[in-house]
């Protein structure tokens, strides 16, 4: 379903000198599987999840996303095929001044969907995330497990085949962040949607992921199974994260 071949990102410094955020890199990523990317702070996660998506362009090598070269696509084709791949955030990115309904409904706006058609998707994605009642509220009145669930259903909105999400649930409570992993569990196992997940939590990748991405400095360190909640890295950081957890 995604396909990185040898993707790099550089980011160059205030004093000018060159950064490697993501060193030159292979990854597949299957249909239907939930896949992490974890490792330290600095160590590339989110720049290597926005490369997937074109946020960031890499410098080099090719991003493929469900056959599509999306590194060969010209502006307006990327954004058409960025309607496949929803994106999920920390800090949930919400519009403040549109109610929740509207919020789900923005994305449905901007591929320009006509009215009924919002209407009914936005009813069927706030009931997948059990909202339903809320539609009318504003996401200051909601929790914060309530308003990534809003960025749940907004990302599910337009029927992508892939979900990004960035630590989705590092602002929230161990409570919380149960419920809202088995939300994107459900997603997964109901409409075969491809999740990325960013965390440095080692009980978020034993809870939902299939296969975990280690990443150190920027190096892609090994690919490791997650099975039964267990997971057994052979490299020296692979091994010391799980000790941590
Ligand atoms: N736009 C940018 N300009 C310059 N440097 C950047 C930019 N984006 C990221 N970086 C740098 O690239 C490195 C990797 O950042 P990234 O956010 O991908 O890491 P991360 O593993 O997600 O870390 P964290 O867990 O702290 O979010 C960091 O040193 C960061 O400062």
């Amino acid at each position: 379903m995604i396909v990185l071949d040898q993707v790099s990102k550089r980011f160059q410094r205030r004093d000018k000198s060159w950064f490697d955020a993501v060193h030159p890199l292979s990854l597949t990523i299957e249909q239907g599987e939930i896949f992490g990317l974890m490792g330290y702070s600095g160590a590339g996660k989110s720049t290597l999840l926005r490369l997937i998506n074109l946020l960031e362009r890499p410098d080099q090598g090719s991003v493929a996303v469900d056959g599509q070269e999306l590194t060969a696509l010209n502006a307006g084709a990327l954004r058409q095929a960025r309607q496949n791949i929803g994106m999920i955030f920390q800090q949930f990115n919400l519009l403040a001044n549109r109610n929740i309904a509207d919020n789900v409904a923005y994305p449905l706006e901007i591929a320009g969907w006509n009215k009924a058609d919002i209407q009914t998707r936005v009813a069927e994605c706030l009931a997948i995330v059990g909202l339903t009642e809320h539609a009318d509220k504003y996401p200051s009145q909601l929790s914060g497990g309530q308003k990534q669930r809003v960025g749940i259903a907004r990302a599910l909105a337009p029927r992508p085949n892939v979900i990004l999400a960035d630590e989705p649930t590092s602002a929230l409570d161990p409570i919380t962040t149960r419920s809202v992993l088995q939300c994107l569990r459900d997603i997964n196992e109901r409409f075969n949607v491809t999740i990325v997940i960013v965390t440095h939590e080692m009980s978020v990748i034993r809870r939902i992921c299939n296969r975990v991405a280690l990443l150190d400095n920027g190096h892609l360190v090994e690919v490791v199974k997650v099975e039964n909640k267990q997971l057994h890295p052979q490299s020296v950081v692979g091994q010391e994260l799980v000790r941590e957890d």
